[in-house]
């Protein structure tokens, strides 16, 4: 069982509540000049990877306290409940293990007095043994032919992982086309399928459930347009394999269950990049990267379960957030890779965090009283510059960023990488240390500006600065170095899961739309009238049915 702690009724929160009048009166920049030491204490640097967050509105005192915060809502017990199996997905009385799923040490992981790390590593050496025989073309299609094209079918964290994954080390990729189909939207399927030829194409049925409505839906599209193009019956165990906790859907569906990639109840849809669900990974970059990938999140699980709070980095990662969110009212936090190939890590996120910490409710069942989750967003940079990014500058809202950039370019072509990278280093310091009106002066009456204009477009052209940001500087991005990151991300929303006294690992508010889609499907059929809901909804389903053709 988890620890029940309000976390505003602590000690650590009272002295937060008052130290925060005094944080909130200071810039960053007085923050560096009173500590020339700042730089070395608020960084941490973890394999290739260098977190940065001496650019927060914090000091010691911020950070012992946040420290103190965390032990007061016994963050050691939750994480020693994670790691030890305990069922912490409460209301699904379920453990929370992807830890296992990246336990490259093996040591043993007791589920019920029964160790689960046999169970992973049979799944993992299925998925190997698959991998390398449809990379090296020894799985053959129907028709003889190796296969070339690999489409996923899937949604939410049965989907966005490995879309994230692929896309992310698309560099280190083998002659393997990836495509992903999530969207229930028609058009995903079909605009996928124009580009497949069913003798060579191998269909990935991802779903934990093997119940949600789009994943089947899209799946039976495909089993369908695979048989019309000439293919018999028999010829799916060549072509489907699923990625699934259900065998007994899988069954049903026509899919063998020797092609079926198990994993199990205690992996959380948007933990399950590691298990089964990673398979896309393994056949588009090889099982050794998906392996150094599982290496780096094992690399960081060590570290988050011994490193102490002081130095570690998701519990640093995770109060940081907490200090923002519930203190200076941050609604939002941008996450702003300056890499391309990580262009899906925000979206990945977005679901990671947001269905995980976005609750209302506490454990004891209350009502919190305090803000929870905040919403998640971000684009790659440079392209965020050039669209959001002065809202994040001169905008009324505080909005903390994550910038994430690797030292090395994966395409070192000319002077794009230190371009994109001066661009990163300038943009933390531009939020940092802002333009004063003094400064704004100056630069308009060296551009020969009156004393007037001056006047008139000074106000414009200040930027207050004193807004936080975190740099995690890559050495490159390799399957190991993402695997750590993830998992760094990963961490932070359980810790911050602990401090709001909520559960992170169900979902049960995405099931009120899924319900209701259900029963408005079979009031579409027909040409009625429909007046059983409200005005509005009734009026949009009967414009639906006077439009449709
Ligand atoms: O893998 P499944 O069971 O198809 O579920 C897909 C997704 O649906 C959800 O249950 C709700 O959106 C997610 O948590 C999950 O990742």
């Amino acid at each position: 069982m988890l620890p029940t702690i309000n976390f505003t009724e602590t000690q650590a929160y009272k002295y937060l509540a008052d130290h925060f009048i005094d944080i909130n009166t200071k810039n960053l920049k007085e923050l560096f000049a009173e500590d020339p030491e700042r730089f070395q204490k608020f960084t941490i640097l973890f394999d290739d990877i260098l977190l940065d967050y001496s650019k927060n509105r914090i000091n010691d005192t911020t950070m012992a306290l946040l420290v103190q915060l965390a032990k007061e809502c016994k963050l050691d017990e939750a994480i020693t409940a994670m790691y030890g199996g305990e069922a912490i997905n409460q209301t699904e009385n379920r453990p929370v293990l992807h830890i296992a799923l990246r336990n490259q040490s093996n040591t043993p992981i007791l589920v019920d007095g029964k160790d689960v790390m046999p169970e992973v590593n049979r799944v993992l050496e299925k998925m190997k043994s698959f991998a390398t025989r449809v990379i090296s073309g020894e799985w053959k299609g129907y028709t003889g032919k190796a296969i070339t094209d690999v489409v996923n079918i899937g949604i939410g964290g049965s989907d966005l992982g490995p879309v994230m994954v692929t896309e992310a080390l698309k560099a280190y990729k083998n002659h393997l086309n990836m495509h992903f189909v999530s969207n229930i939207d028609g058009t995903h399927m079909v605009e996928t399928l124009k580009t497949v030829d069913p003798e060579t194409t191998l269909f990935l049925v991802a779903s934990k459930t093997f119940t949600t409505q789009e994943t089947m839906t899209n799946a039976r599209s495909a089993r369908a347009w695979f048989l019309e193009q000439g293919a018999a019956e028999d010829d799916i165990a060549k072509h489907f394999a699923a990625l699934s906790t259900n065998s007994k859907d899988v069954a049903a569906f026509g899919i063998n269950t020797d092609n079926m990639f198990e994993f199990w109840d205690w992996v959380g849809g948007r933990y399950s990049l590691w298990s089964a669900i990673g398979l896309p990974i393994a056949l588009s970059l090889g099982f050794d990267k998906f392996e150094e990938l599982l290496k780096g999140a094992h690399a960081t699980d060590q570290h988050f379960e011994s490193t102490p709070f002081e130095k570690n980095i998701p519990v640093i990662m995770g109060l940081l957030g907490v200090w923002y969110i519930n203190f200076f009212d941050a609604e939002t936090q941008a996450i702003l890779p300056y890499d391309q190939y990580m262009h899906r890590f925000a979206a990945y996120f977005q679901q990671g965090d947001m269905e995980s910490n976005g609750k209302h409710v506490d454990r004891n069942g209350e009502e919190v009283s305090y803000e929870t989750g905040p919403v998640i967003w971000g684009e790659p940079g440079t392209n965020g510059q050039h669209a959001f990014y002065q809202l994040i500058h001169q905008g009324t809202r505080l909005i903390p960023c994550d910038f994430i950039a690797p030292a090395q370019s994966l395409n070192p072509i000319g002077e794009h990488h230190p371009i994109l990278l001066s661009n990163f280093f300038a943009q933390t310091e531009a939020l940092m240390n802002g333009k004063t009106e003094a400064q704004i002066h100056e630069e308009l009456s060296a551009d020969g500006k009156s004393a007037e204009e001056i006047e008139k477009l000074a106000p414009f052209k200040v930027f207050e600065g004193n807004r936080p940001t975190n740099s995690f500087l890559l050495k490159k991005v390799t399957p190991y170095t993402l695997g750590a990151l993830i998992a760094m991300y990963e961490h932070k929303i359980f810790v911050q899961g602990i401090i709001w006294n909520i559960f992170s690992f169900d979902q049960w508010g995405v099931e009120l739309g899924k319900q209701l889609a259900k029963s408005i499907l079979p009031e579409l059929k027909g040409e009625e009238q429909v007046d059983t809901h409200d005005a509005s909804t009734n009026g949009l389903i009967n414009q639906y049915k006077a439009w449709r053709s």
